[in-house]
């Protein structure tokens, strides 16, 4: 009798537990579908107001602002003979000639775009003062340093501008006319200046922004950016998220500190070998002191391993950070390592590349953070550094957040997948229609061989596993249970007839992540004293999982990540860079410190580089045509003198031979001077 009560109350149990786990499931559902509700309420309601706010308005022509207008050569001669920019990129044109024309403007493009250009290029042709509000000082610092440097009357009103410099300005702006043309604030400093009445912004306004923002939210964030600033019928231009230039890559990562920092070393070495800028990204704890110690700590193994290396944490006294990042800035180090706060404010043109060490939270950050590189358009490379063991410590920071788990889990698909082009993920993330990614990440590029295990054994296994656990109240961390499958597994091969299993510790690390995205375990997290700890248990499909009837595929790739076998389909266009343009590059860091601690990027932009070391050019009048007036008036001479001997080095066989002789005649230094130029030019894959 008792045996049959004792077996209905486990049945009945069960039997809860499963309606228990059914109900959490359909709220789970119900959560999403209020939430796609609201999202989708709110774009109805944005195109019902911008409807009506069409309808009210006066019937206005489709405005064509591509065509031609009146300031057209004036717009020319000032972006290519101050700027030295040969040509407009995307939207830039047709910005300007509304901002031109008077009217509001809302630009969304993407990081290193060309926003600046879009208004400091008016502001040079239009009467009057440029009032320009931005929280970040960096930004600001950087702005007026270049504008400075290129002959534009450009100031600040920041927490940093000296009593005499604010009264220079405020003088200015009551005389009006030529000694300012753009001013740069901080918000704060509008909002306490009692003198705030002298400042005149007199015509078009223009907002412009860089892309932060959730896709589904694009068309919402816009209406109520126009409604916050009052401008409902400004000319909108809103730009894609793609950044073509940019390569994205996610690599493996070894369970070995040690593996990586080599990894990332011989990649620093291998293909930023002319001491090209780049970050190294490390998880951010904020409570977290290790954090610290770890910056430190791969800077210096980067050191270690002969790569100029620093870091930069929030903790470190201003002054230090402050040398640190201006050292990185101009170009007299190489790499900084820092938390994905570094970032904020950076304008450095030529990163080549932003490497993470350990996973983002969500693709919106990944896409921020890794955007930091290539914003001068030039080839740069994004490169993630991927363990399924790293995704604990981060669900426990961002569990607590809203959709926080929710976002890190399309960060782990994104990083899970082998096949899929990492690109197409950004376009589905921000809602953008497909472009061709021109084997601009590594799963495009690289031909993919990839091994596909059924893995609904050993889901089995794991659910049953869990449950047992569960039903003695235990509960288990990622590691624990990787251990205990494994152990199982070993227990009973050759006991029965299961099937082996052949995977290793990552790779059921790997499966259980996959049932964690597939729901059918979950993540629960405890806190403690110290931490918050996170657990995996079963989740709302364990039972399916647990019969078998959930069909579970693991992908495992041959080899490496990253260096996945085959040949690459597109390319990763980084071209190894001249003699003459490490030169060039040298100069300009010298140059930068010799007109008054400007950027090198401020002297000469790496794109300029690019086509000097191409074009060579041999007079002023000829570098003119390239960089523009005021540059070559500025650092002609300089460029020049590094240009000529590799104009003469037409041909470099015939010219080491006659090195040679010169050298074996003893010589001189002005021939040792071009052989060691001609070993430059001889190893320069462009020549
Ligand atoms: N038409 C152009 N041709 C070549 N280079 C350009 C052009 N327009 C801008 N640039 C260069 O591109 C880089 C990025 O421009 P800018 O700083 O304006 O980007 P941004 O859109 O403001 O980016 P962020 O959101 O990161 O601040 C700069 O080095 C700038 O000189
Ligand atoms: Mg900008």
């Amino acid at each position: 009798m008792e045996p049959d009560i004792e077996e209905e109350l486990l049945c009945v149990e069960a039997e809860l537990q499963d309606v228990q786990d059914q109900i959490r499931a359909l709220l789970d559902r119900q959560e999403k579908l209020y939430e796609r509700q609201s999202e989708l309420q709110t774009l109805l309601d944005g195109y019902k107001i911008s409807q009506s706010a069409e309808n009210k308005a006066a019937p206005v022509a489709v405005e064509d602002w591509s065509g031609s207008f009146e300031w057209d050569s004036r717009a020319d001669d000032t972006r290519f003979n101050i700027f030295g920019i040969s040509s407009f990129r995307a939207n830039q044109r047709e910005i300007i000639n509304a901002v031109m024309s008077g009217r509001d403007v809302l630009v969304i493009m993407a990081a290193g775009g060309g926003k600046s250009l879009c208004y400091q290029l008016p502001a040079i042709l239009r009467d009057g003062v440029a009032l320009v509000v931005s929280p970040l000082l960096s930004l600001i610092q950087d702005q007026v340093m270049g504008l400075t440097a290129l002959g534009i009357p450009a100031y600040m009103l920041t927490s940093t501008t000296s009593k005499e410099d604010e009264k220079y300005i405020y003088k200015a702006l009551d005389k009006g006319e030529g000694a300012l043309t753009i001013l740069y604030v901080t918000p704060e400093k509008i909002s306490k200046s009692k003198r705030r009445h002298t400042v005149v912004v007199n015509g078009a306004t223009i907002f412009v922004l860089t892309i932060r923002i959730l896709a589904t939210a694009t068309y919402k964030v816009q209406t109520d950016l126009m409604e916050m600033l009052h401008i409902p019928k400004c000319v909108k231009f809103v730009s894609t998220v793609n950044r073509p230039n940019l390569f994205y890559k996610v690599l493996d990562k070894s369970s070995v500190g040690k593996v990586v920092i080599d990894e990332i070393a011989d990649y620093i070495r291998g293909s930023c070998s002319n001491n090209e800028s780049g970050i190294v990204y490390c998880f951010s704890r904020k409570e977290c002191e290790q954090v610290n110690e770890l910056l430190s700590l791969v800077a210096k193994e980067l050191r270690d391993r002969g790569i100029s290396a620093d870091y930069y944490h929030a903790d470190m006294d201003v002054v230090a950070r402050g040398k640190v990042h201006l050292r990185w800035s101009k170009n007299k180090l190489q790499v900084i390592v820092g938390t994905v706060a570094f970032g904020m404010g950076i304008n450095k043109p030529d990163v080549r590349f932003v490497i993470h060490h350990s996973l983002s939270k969500s693709m919106e950050t990944y896409y921020q953070e890794s955007g930091r590189a290539g914003r001068d358009g030039l080839p740069s490379e994004c490169i993630l550094y991927f363990r399924p063991g790293d995704i604990p410590r981060q669900s426990s920071m961002v569990f607590y957040e809203n959709c926080g788990l929710q976002n890190l889990y399309d960060i782990v698909r994104y990083c899970q997948s082998n096949r899929k082009c990492r690109r197409s993920a950004f376009f589905q993330h921000f809602g953008e229609a497909m472009q061709d990614c021109n084997g601009m990440c590594d799963n495009c590029a690289y031909g993919t061989e990839i091994k596909e295990v059924d893995a609904t054994y050993h889901a089995k296994i794991i659910a049953s596993l869990l449950h047992d656990m569960q039903s003695n109240d235990q509960r288990a961390t990622m590691l624990q249970l990787v251990d205990r499958f494994r152990a199982k597994i070993k227990a009973s091969a050759g006991a029965s007839n299961t099937p082996a299993s052949d995977l290793k510790k990552e790779e059921v690390e790997q499966l259980i992540i996959l049932l964690i995205l597939d729901r059918v375990l979950k993540e629960e997290f405890q806190h403690t004293a110290y931490a918050t700890n996170a657990y995996v248990t079963l989740g709302p499909l364990w039972k399916q999982a647990l019969q078998g009837k959930k069909a579970v595929k693991l992908e495992i790739t041959i080899g490496q990540r990253g260096n996945k076998g085959g040949s690459p389909k597109g390319a990763n266009k980084r071209t190894r860079t001249s003699g003459l343009e490490t030169k060039l590059d040298e100069l300009r860091i010298e140059l930068s410190s010799s007109h008054g601690g400007i950027f090198p990027h401020a002297v000469l932009s790496m794109q300029q580089i690019n086509m000097l070391g191409h074009q060579k050019p041999t007079s002023i009048e000829e570098l003119e045509k390239l960089i523009g007036k005021v540059k070559a008036e500025k650092y002609g001479n300089r460029i020049i003198e590094i240009i000529q001997p590799y104009v003469t080095l037409e041909n470099p066989d015939v010219m080491e031979q006659d090195l040679r002789k010169a050298s074996e005649n003893g010589g001189n230094k002005r021939l040792k001077k071009k052989d060691k130029n001609l070993v430059y030019v001889e190893s320069s894959e462009d020549e």
